[in-house]
């Protein structure tokens, strides 16, 4: 889940927990105090007037180290998700994943190029647009309309998540059934599923290595950890996202902003997994016309980075609710995506994936007595499900269900 929350939880830095967690009243040291900026370079950017911003490399694991349940990659986890870390890494070598990921892409600027009558069949109100294509429904920092990009949802791993109308119409955003182009782009559903696969398999071993490292810190039921959480679930969600070239969207508005693609936000989930952007001008594949586009992290020092991680890696962010389920052993990640500026910008569009992995809507959430996050929303016991957590961030940040 993503989309709905997405403008409305635009917190800023308000979702980052304060330094606390970094010297933990469990006496959990951090594994690694390294300091991030040891990655960090200060690069000129092309296309911008103002100052070079940092640019940090993503912590890597390769995959073979990954799929080895002995391999300790704690302290890279701890680099990656930890109080101290950058909030992201990214995984190499994944066997098959930079064919898959180049089959999806190409598929969402023919997606978006799509008669408007047919876009409109693919839309599901019901779902706040939760599910097939959704453009303009999200709001902009501005508060105006996103028009700068149009994305597709849906769950690569089940196309009928439950048949219970009743629940349909509880959690619509989760519950719902995958809507795809049967007749208009056939192949998208072949190419969606085929990738969202792969980045939720390579997850769950993520979620296995990082479940040891927060073990190590706090009591952890077997069945509780994120792994087990991620495969019951019947909640994932792909996010495949077209943001439109420069002349075709009005990009002078938020042409100055750090955020001018995508606001700034952190996932509301428990891992999400993100493609690297592919850039194409006139449907042509280019490289990033301006070197300070692209995905900006804040990290826990507050400090703004640009992330880079390369096309044949996946990257996996945390999201809120492992942040508030780890208490903070495993942090969520602000983010924003930054537009390229600038004459060689014109024309040029971006594409990528992003695959939230939440826990299911039925999978009873037990909260630790000190919440950072949504706190007001935690009933006394501590004890909700992810849908029922979820509905009411929906309603508290959007106009409730009448
Ligand atoms: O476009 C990107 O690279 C990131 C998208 C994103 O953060 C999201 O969809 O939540
Ligand atoms: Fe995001």
């Amino acid at each position: 889940m993503r989309s709905l929350l997405y403008n409305s939880l635009i917190y800023h830095s308000t979702t980052r927990f304060p330094s606390q967690f970094a010297k933990d009243s469990t006496g959990f040291p951090p594994l690694l105090n390294r300091n991030i900026s040891r990655r960090i370079t200060c690069r000129s950017m092309s296309c911008s007037s103002e100052s070079p911003s940092p640019t940090l490399r993503t912590v890597t694991i390769s995959y073979y180290e990954l799929k080895d349940k002995d391999a300790d990659v704690s302290l890279k986890i701890e680099e990656g998700f930890g109080p101290n870390g950058l909030g992201i890494l990214s995984i190499t070598d994944v066997p098959d994943f930079p064919s898959l990921r180049r089959k999806l892409l190409c598929l969402s600027a023919r997606l978006a190029a799509l008669p408007e009558d047919v876009k409109k069949e693919l839309e599901d109100p019901q779902s706040r647009y939760n599910f097939g294509w959704s453009h303009g429904k999200e709001q902009l920092e501005s508060g105006k309309p996103d028009l700068l990009k149009g994305s597709f949802y849906a769950n690569p791993l089940l196309d009928v998540p439950t048949k219970d109308a009743f629940l349909i119409q509880r959690y619509a955003s989760y519950c719902g059934a995958n809507i795809w182009p049967q007749a208009a782009l056939p192949e998208l559903e072949v190419a969606f599923k085929a990738l969202g696969k792969v980045i939720f398999d390579v997850g769950l071993l993520v979620a296995y290595h990082c479940d040891r490292y927060v073990s190590r810190g706090m009591k952890m039921q077997k069945d509780e950890g994120l792994e087990q959480t991620l495969l019951r679930s019947r909640c994932h969600k792909g996010r495949l996202l077209y943001y439109f070239p420069a002349q075709l969207s009005n990009h002078e508005e938020n042409g100055d902003s750090m955020s001018s693609w995508c606001g700034w936000h952190t996932d509301h989930g428990s891992l999400t997994g993100l493609t690297c952007g592919l850039f194409k001008r006139n449907g042509v594949e280019v490289s990033c016309p301006d070197s300070a586009a692209g995905l900006y992290i804040r990290t826990r020092s507050g400090e703004i980075v640009k992330a880079i991680f390369g096309e044949d890696e996946i990257a996996y962010q945390i999201g809120e609710t492992t942040e508030i389920l780890s208490q903070g052993y495993l942090c969520a990640t602000p983010h924003c995506v930054r537009a390229p500026k600038g004459k060689e910008a014109s024309g040029v569009d971006r594409s990528t994936f992003a695959l939230f992995m939440q826990p299911d809507w039925d999978e009873k959430l037990n909260f630790p007595k000190d919440v950072h996050i949504h706190k007001e929303l935690i009933p006394p016991n501590g004890s909700l499900t992810f849908g029922e957590y979820s509905e009411m961030l929906l309603d508290k940040y959007y106009h409730k269900k009448t």
